[in-house]
């Protein structure tokens, strides 16, 4: 992806971490549980409550716990893309938060290691975060978008032109060279499409060469085409590259199901699989659920994480 070092007279020898070859992580997670305080406050909604149940309606400013996930364990090598699958609201997007070190420890417990230690700066450093709300500036193009991030995301050591350098490399690895000169745009202003707009965000995290790559449904609003295209794309970052990906994906076709290594199926918070994608139909066939006619694997682990598994055969 960067040029090497080795072409550089003793005064350019720079020990950034865009030149440092893609340190290998193995990432591990064990017994994640995370609660959060709800609030069942009459500060707003007493105001319409007592409306409608009169006065005599009592102050019910009690705090809950909610458990988001419960008890999550995993793993997921270099070199492999791992999934997380479930319904809206299972805690895909929390749990990659907790992956990559974001939660906040209240209510966190759980252990993430990164090569059999603990989350350090250094890992921190090397891990992207594709979310799912990109921020971008709608009257830059691509190129002046990664350019803008490489200014000021690369080290201070590397030149301008070092940066460009990468910036141009990302570009082409990304698949971005067509639409380099076209800007991002918005709802007004036509830009680049949904497919191109989602590989500049991942596109920005790759400028920092990470290690381990997180993502947050990145092919939401994609159609089945440019899914497949993006997965592609990932997957060469980690069979190819080495890179660790996680990513959470809402409703893979069978064909991007396909590319997944592993899979983590979530419901309401718990794990209900996890292991390789190829093994998750015959995992449930070993345990007596199964479709009843030939269906995209991620549809029928979907449906048994909504709780709708009455539809398969299942023996008791
Ligand atoms: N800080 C919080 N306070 C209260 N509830 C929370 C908090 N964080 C997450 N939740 C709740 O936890 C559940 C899981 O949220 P999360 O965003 O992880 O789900 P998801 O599977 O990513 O959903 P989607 O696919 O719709 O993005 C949701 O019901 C959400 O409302």
């Amino acid at each position: 992806m960067v040029s090497t070092t080795q072409n550089m007279s003793p005064q350019h020898v720079i020990d950034p971490i865009m030149l440092q070859p893609s340190l290998p992580i193995q990432l591990q997670f064990i017994d994640i549980c995370y609660k959060v305080k709800t609030h069942n406050n009459n500060d707003n909604n007493g105001v319409f409550k007592n409306m409608f149940k009169g006065a005599s309606a009592t102050n019910d400013n009690t705090v809950r716990e909610r458990m988001i996930l419960t008890g999550i364990t995993g793993m997921v090598n270099p070199g492999e893309i791992l999934a997380v699958l479930g319904p809206s609201g299972s805690g895909k997007s929390t749990l990659l938060n907790a992956l990559a070190g974001r939660l906040s420890e209240e209510g966190f417990t759980g252990k993430v290691v990164a090569n059999g230690r603990k989350l350090t700066k250094s890992v921190l450093k090397r891990t992207g975060f594709v979310t799912q709300d990109d921020v971008l500036y709608p009257h830059l193009t691509v190129r002046e978008t990664l350019m803008f991030c490489a200014l000021l995301r690369l080290p201070k050591s590397l030149s301008r032109k070092e940066k460009e350098e990468i910036a141009d490399s990302v570009i082409a690895e990304l698949g971005l060279c067509k639409c380099a000169d076209t800007i991002i745009g918005n709802t007004f202003i036509r830009g680049v499409s949904g497919g191109e707009r989602k590989r500049v965000s991942i596109a920005h995290e790759m400028l920092i060469n990470p290690s381990l790559l997180i993502l947050d449904e990145p092919t939401s609003g994609l159609d089945s085409t440019a899914a497949h295209k993006l997965m592609s794309t990932l997957g060469g970052l980690a069979h190819q590259k080495g890179k660790t990906v996680v990513t959470s994906v809402h409703q893979p076709s069978s064909r991007v199901f396909q590319s997944f290594d592993m899979v983590l199926v979530l419901s309401e918070g718990r794990c209900i699989y996890f292991g390789k994608g190829s093994e998750a139909m015959s995992y449930f066939e070993s345990v007596d659920f199964r479709p009843c006619f030939p269906m995209n694997p991620a549809d029928f682990l979907l449906d048994l994480a909504n709780g709708t598994f009455y539809i398969y055969s299942h023996v008791d």
